[in-house]
């Protein structure tokens, strides 16, 4: 039986936070790892918690963590706990096989973006509802891009890398979560076993579904390596 936590709510979000964090280093699964005394994935979901859509919220945890994140959850939000897989989307699936057939709103969340603010989660949900199969919160690019190669020659750490173009920034966008999906449309991207993603709306896009675009934020930021775990310890003031 699936945990609800506002029966007026429409929308399930899936919280995939069974990753290694094998960038962050040492320390054991990136979700459980502590912001404040406190695991990001708990940050994570008290967060999505709190946005007034949210019907039910399936967490993919790591399959020998599945009972301890049960317990540490149980007094942030009603969830259900599933345990996930090898891959990103390989969790994604497992959650989405838990999530009741009347549900028809999916966002899919990483736990490490833990600081994601309750509002991002409202506007995803809420363009969704408005009729776009797909949508993802994203940023601009603001770093100059190149695309490199290898130059065939060792350089000082390692076989040197050369330019081989400037890339055009103004189309690219930095792409968070969370992801919002018409539940058919995540579903059947799923079933077709497509190749691995390291999204689910790439998997919808290989589909041929339009993806659209709704501004990210700052907060949203991925808790990937050791100096993101720095700065969002010093966002918790704003977030
Ligand atoms: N097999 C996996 C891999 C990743 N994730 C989740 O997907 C989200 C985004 O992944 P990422 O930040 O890349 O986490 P890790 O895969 O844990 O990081 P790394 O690649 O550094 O090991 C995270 O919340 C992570 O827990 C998951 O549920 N199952
Ligand atoms: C889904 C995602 O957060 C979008 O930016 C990202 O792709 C997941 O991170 P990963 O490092 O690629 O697993």
């Amino acid at each position: 039986m699936t945990a609800q936590l506002n029966a007026r709510g429409d929308v399930a979000v899936l919280v995939p936070a069974a990753g290694a964090g094998l960038r962050l280093g040492p320390g054991g699964p990136k979700a459980l790892r502590l912001l404040a005394g406190e695991p990001l994935l708990v940050h994570a979901v008290r967060r999505v918690a709190a946005a007034p859509s949210v019907r039910l919220i399936i967490v993919a945890a790591p399959a020998a963590d599945v009972e301890a994140v049960r317990a540490l959850l149980a007094p942030v939000a009603p969830v259900t706990v599933v345990a996930g897989g090898a891959e990103r989307q390989h969790s994604v699936a497992a959650a989405l096989a838990a999530v009741p057939e009347d549900v028809g709103v999916v966002l899919v969340h990483d736990a490490a973006r833990a600081l994601t603010p309750p509002e991002l989660v409202e506007s995803v949900a809420a363009a969704v509802r408005g009729g776009c199969a797909a949508v993802i919160p994203v940023l601009p690019v603001v770093d100059t891009i190149k695309e490199v190669g290898s130059a065939g020659a060792e350089g000082p750490s390692g076989p040197a890398e050369v330019v081989l173009g400037t890339v055009d920034r103004a189309v690219l966008r930095s792409v968070q979560t969370p992801q919002g999906f018409r539940r058919d449309v995540l579903a059947a991207a799923h079933a077709a076993g497509l190749a691995a993603h390291t999204d689910d709306a790439g998997m919808v896009e290989k589909a041929g579904i339009p993806v659209t675009c709704v501004p990210g934020s700052d907060l949203a930021m991925k808790i990937t390596r050791p100096l993101d775990l720095v700065i969002a310890e010093a966002l918790l003031h704003v977030a």
